[in-house]
Parts: C-alpha cells; sequence; structure tokens
C-alpha cells in the first residue's frame, strides 16, 4: 500500500485539502470509499457520524497519519491541530499554560530549539493574546478551568499559522459558556486568516451558524453537503438505511434514531497502521521542520 497523502506547497487561493476517490478501510471494514472532497481556504466543514464511523479517522488522513488505500489526499503542509479536553497525559501541576503553547512553537514532532529564545518567546506571547489568555498563562495548567485550558490548546494549534485547524471535538466536556467561547475563537482565525476548518464532532448545534458543509459518515457510506441539505429526515434515513427523524427545534437540530443504530458496532479485524502512519500519537502542530 503506498503512501497517498501528498503535501502539497502552501499557496492561499488553492484548496487546502482534495481527496480524489479516496478509499480507507481496516480488514473488512469500510470507513469510506470513492469519496472526492475539495476543501477551500476559509471553509468551515462539520464530520458528523455516529461511534466508530471514521471522524477520527478521517482527520488521522489529514494528519499523515494514515494512508489512504486508493485514490489521493493532496494536503496543506500548514496545519494546525486541537484536541479534546483533558487529552493530554502529561502533568497539569508541573506545566503551565506558557509550556503547552511553547510546545507547539517548537514542533512535537520535527525537533525542539529550532528557533531563537526571544523569537519563541514572541510567538508564544503573541498567540497566547490571539485568544485573550494572557492573563493565566503562567498558571499551572490544573488549576484552570476546563475552558480556560482549551483556550490555551486554541493558542498552540495557531502557532504553526496554520492554513487549515483540525478540531477533534474540542467542545466535549465544556459547558454551553464555554463551548461558545472556543467556537467564536475558533472561527475568529477562520475570518481573519481565512483558515479552514475542519471540526469533528457529535453535536452539531454549537457549531451550526459557523458550518458551511457537512461530512457525515455512516457504516461505510457518507453525505456531504450544507447542513440543510445534510441534516434532514429523508437524507439520514437514506443514509443510516432505517428511520431517522430531523427536527428543528427553536434553532437547534434533534436527531431522532441515527446514533443508536451504529453504536459501538463491533468488528473483529486486529488494529493495523495504513501506509503512511509515522506515528500514532496526535500532531500537536504539524509545521515541517525543513531539514526533517
Ligand atoms: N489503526 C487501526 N486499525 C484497525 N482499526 C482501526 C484503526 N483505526 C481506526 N480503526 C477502526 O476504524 C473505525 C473508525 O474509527 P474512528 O476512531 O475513526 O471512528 P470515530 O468516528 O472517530 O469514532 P468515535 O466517535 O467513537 O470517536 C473503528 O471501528 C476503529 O476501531
Amino acid at each position: 500500500m503506498a503512501p497517498s497523502a501528498h503535501r502539497a506547497p502552501r499557496d492561499p487561493n488553492s484548496p487546502v485539502a482534495t481527496f480524489s476517490h479516496a478509499r480507507l478501510a481496516f480488514g473488512s471494514r469500510v470507513l469510506w470509499e470513492d469519496l472526492n472532497l475539495t476543501i477551500s481556504p476559509g471553509e468551515f466543514v462539520a464530520v458528523l457520524g455516529p461511534n466508530g464511523s471514521g471522524k477520527t479517522s478521517f482527520l488521522r488522513c489529514l494528519l499523515g497519519q494514515y494512508g489512504l488505500d486508493a485514490g489521493q489526499l493532496e494536503v496543506t503542509d500548514a496545519i494546525g491541530y486541537i484536541p479534546q479536553q483533558h487529552a493530554d497525559d502529561s502533568d497539569p501541576m508541573a506545566m503551565r499554560g506558557r509550556d503547552l503553547v511553547g510546545f507547539g512553537v517548537d514542533g512535537a514532532r520535527w525537533g525542539i530549539g529550532l528557533r531563537g529564545r526571544g523569537r519563541r518567546r514572541q510567538l508564544v506571547d503573541a498567540a497566547l493574546a490571539e485568544v485573550g489568555a494572557t492573563a493565566y498563562a503562567d498558571a499551572p495548567m490544573g488549576l484552570l478551568s476546563g475552558g480556560e485550558q482549551q483556550r490555551l490548546r486554541v493558542a498552540q494549534s495557531l502557532t504553526s499559522d496554520p492554513a487549515l485547524l483540525l478540531c477533534d471535538e474540542p467542545l466535549s466536556s465544556l459547558d454551553p459558556t464555554n463551548q461558545h467561547r472556543v467556537v467564536e475563537l475558533i472561527d475568529e482565525r477562520r475570518r481573519s486568516a481565512n483558515t479552514a476548518i475542519v471540526f469533528v464532532t457529535h453535536e452539531i448545534n454549537p457549531i451550526l451558524p459557523y458550518v458551511d458543509r457537512v461530512l457525515y459518515l455512516v457504516g461505510g457510506r457518507f453525505r456531504i453537503g450544507t447542513p440543510d441539505e445534510v441534516m434532514t429526515t429523508a437524507t439520514l434515513s437514506n443514509l443510516y438505511g432505517s428511520d431517522v427523524e430531523v427536527l428543528r427545534v427553536n434553532g437547534r437540530l434533534v436527531v431522532i434514531g441515527g446514533e443508536d443504530g451504529h453504536h459501538c458496532e463491533e468488528h473483529a479485524d486486529p488494529p493495523v497502521f495504513p501506509a503512511a502512519a509515522v506515528d500514532p500519537s496526535p500532531v500537536v502542530n504539524a509545521e515541517r521542520d525543513p531539514r526533517a
């Protein structure tokens, strides 16, 4: 299986990612096939689907951790990544917010200390200021609220000046007020720098006002379109192959029926890492060291 992700040079007018006839499968389990999707600068794409449908695998393909087993993926090399809250296992009392953001500047995988210390500090300070986290940047992470911690993770993701920002359920375990603040920060970045957003989530409502298109994955099949096109009773019933009802209540979407039918699907195939899987741990900052 040949690596199929090609890192394209940065051009502000070019798509940040293009999947062409893409297929990803683990043994007999096909996550998607014949996926054609072009993500433009400044576009906000939500990736939805039940547990095990392939949302995280989709991000891993964009990060270069998983290779497609058919088709092509061309993707920018300026990628930022925001994980779920509590995603890192470092000691939360030993690490300050400033340290977390600094790891983003260093690059998690391509060597630490490549830049001068003064330049490093400037980049960290700028990223902290961009998300309004300067006031608590020197406090231990463990003393901060979930919302404050997520602001710092947004700051970390911005240190690479990403053209594409990958968000892996960054709102989970935040209260509605903090969810709103974090989404606003992400959208602000989209508007100010024309950064494309790929946002994996189980819950579309907190991001619904911002979403341009939805990629909805279910059991090896998918739909792509605007929320109005995809989030309908007819489209989701067809996709799930069972009765799903989509209601709009006070501007919120309520999906009844879909998730349960595909929850925690069992499968017997052992874990494998496809061609481009160089490191199964999440990339915190995908800025490339040119010497690597
Ligand atoms: N390296 C791997 N080897 C084998 N199977 C894998 C591998 N990575 C993912 N899978 C399988 O692919 C399917 C999709 O996994 P993935 O984590 O992408 O789903 P998800 O939609 O993000 O799920 P969740 O909503 O539960 O986080 C799962 O059945 C998972 O076990």
